[in-house]
C-alpha cells in the first residue's frame, strides 16, 4: 500500500441470493483525492458505497482504512457507527435524508448528538451544563456556523430544513456530513436532480473543502460534467466488476467504458469509436 492510500478494497464479493452484485473489485482511493466510482444502473456502485460504510457486512474481502494518524481500520469488521467515529468515514444517501422539520441548524447539531453526549459524561449534571459539555456545545455551534458559511446557507439557518431549495438540501447533507470531522466522505450522486448552476456550486464547495480540509472523497455520479470537471481518479464498474481505473481522460477513452455506457458489444466499439468525437460519456 503507498504510503498516501487512504482506502483498499480488495477482492470485495456482495452475494444477494444469487445475484453477485459485487464480484472480486479491487480499487484504491488517495488521500486528498476526489476519487469517482461510476458505472451504469445496477452495476453496484451503492453496494460498494454500503460495504465501505457498514450497511453490508460484504460476503468476501478486505476493507482497509489508513488515517492520517497511520491507524488502519478493517471496515468489513466494524459496525457502521465505528467506522463514522473512528475511521473517521461519513456520508450522504441518494434520496437526500434531512429532518425536514428541524431547522438548518439543528440538522447540524443532532449531527454532533454523539460527541455532545460523550461530554456530558452520559450524567443529568453533565447535560445541565457542567463544563466538558458547555465546551462542547459551544464547538458544537461553531463548527455548525462554520459549515453553513462554507455551504452559502448560513442566512437559512433558523429556516426549516424542508424549506430549503433541492440543491440547497444537498449543500447541507454535505455540510451535516463535514460536522463529523471525516476523513473520507462519501457522497451518493451529490449531483442529481441539480440544474446546472447547482452543480457548479457543488463542484466549487467539495472542491474548497478540499482544500481546506484536505478531506477525500468518493463521489458516485450520473453527471459526467461534475465527474470529468472534479475527480482526480476514476473507477468504472459494469456488473459489479471492474472495467477501468485511472484519470478520467483515460477512462473517457477507454473502449471497454464506451461499450458500457452505450450498450454495445466489444468488438462493436472500434466502429462506435470512429464515429463519434470526444465527450461520449
Ligand atoms: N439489499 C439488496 N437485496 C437484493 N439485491 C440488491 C440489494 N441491494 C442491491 N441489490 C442489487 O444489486 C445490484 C447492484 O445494485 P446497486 O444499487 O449497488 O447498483 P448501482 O450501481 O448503485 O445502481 P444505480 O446507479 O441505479 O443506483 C442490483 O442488481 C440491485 O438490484
Amino acid at each position: 500500500m503507498s504510503s498516501d492510500t487512504l482506502l483498499k478494497v480488495e477482492h470485495l464479493s456482495m452475494r444477494f441470493g444469487g445475484l453477485m452484485a459485487i464480484s472480486d473489485l479491487s480499487f484504491e482511493a488517495r488521500r486528498g483525492e476526489i476519487t469517482a466510482l461510476i458505472g451504469p444502473n445496477g452495476a453496484g456502485k451503492t453496494t460498494v458505497f454500503n460495504c465501505i460504510t457498514g450497511f453490508y457486512k460484504p460476503t468476501m474481502g478486505m476493507i482497509t482504512l489508513t488515517r492520517k494518524t497511520g491507524k488502519q481500520h478493517l471496515l468489513e469488521r466494524l459496525p457502521d457507527f465505528r467506522i463514522t467515529r473512528e475511521a473517521k468515514v461519513a456520508r450522504t444517501f441518494q434520496n437526500i435524508r434531512l429532518f425536514s422539520g428541524l431547522t438548518v441548524l439543528e440538522n447540524l447539531l443532532v449531527a454532533q448528538h454523539n460527541e455532545l453526549m460523550r461530554a456530558s459524561g452520559y450524567t443529568i449534571l453533565g447535560l445541565l451544563g457542567i463544563g466538558a459539555y458547555n465546551r462542547a456545545s459551544a464547538a458544537a455551534i461553531e463548527r455548525a456556523k462554520h459549515w453553513l458559511e462554507r455551504a452559502d446557507l448560513i442566512d437559512r439557518a433558523d429556516d426549516p430544513a424542508g424549506d430549503l431549495s433541492y440543491g440547497a438540501q444537498r449543500r447541507l447533507e454535505i455540510a451535516r456530513a463535514m460536522c463529523t470531522g471525516p476523513e473520507l466522505l462519501c457522497l451518493d450522486e451529490p449531483a442529481a436532480g441539480l440544474n446546472p448552476r447547482e452543480s457548479l456550486a457543488l463542484n466549487g464547495l467539495l472542491q474548497g473543502i478540499r482544500a481546506e480540509t484536505g478531506t477525500s472523497f468518493l463521489l458516485i455520479e450520473h453527471d459526467m460534467s461534475v465527474v470529468m470537471e472534479i475527480s482526480d481518479h476514476v473507477v468504472v464498474l459494469e456488473y459489479g466488476q471492474k472495467i477501468s481505473d485511472g484519470t478520467p481522460e483515460h477512462v473517457k477513452n477507454d473502449p471497454k467504458v464506451i461499450a458500457a455506457y452505450l450498450g454495445v458489444e466489444d468488438e462493436e466499439v472500434e466502429a462506435v469509436i470512429a464515429t463519434v468525437e470526444g465527450g461520449i460519456l
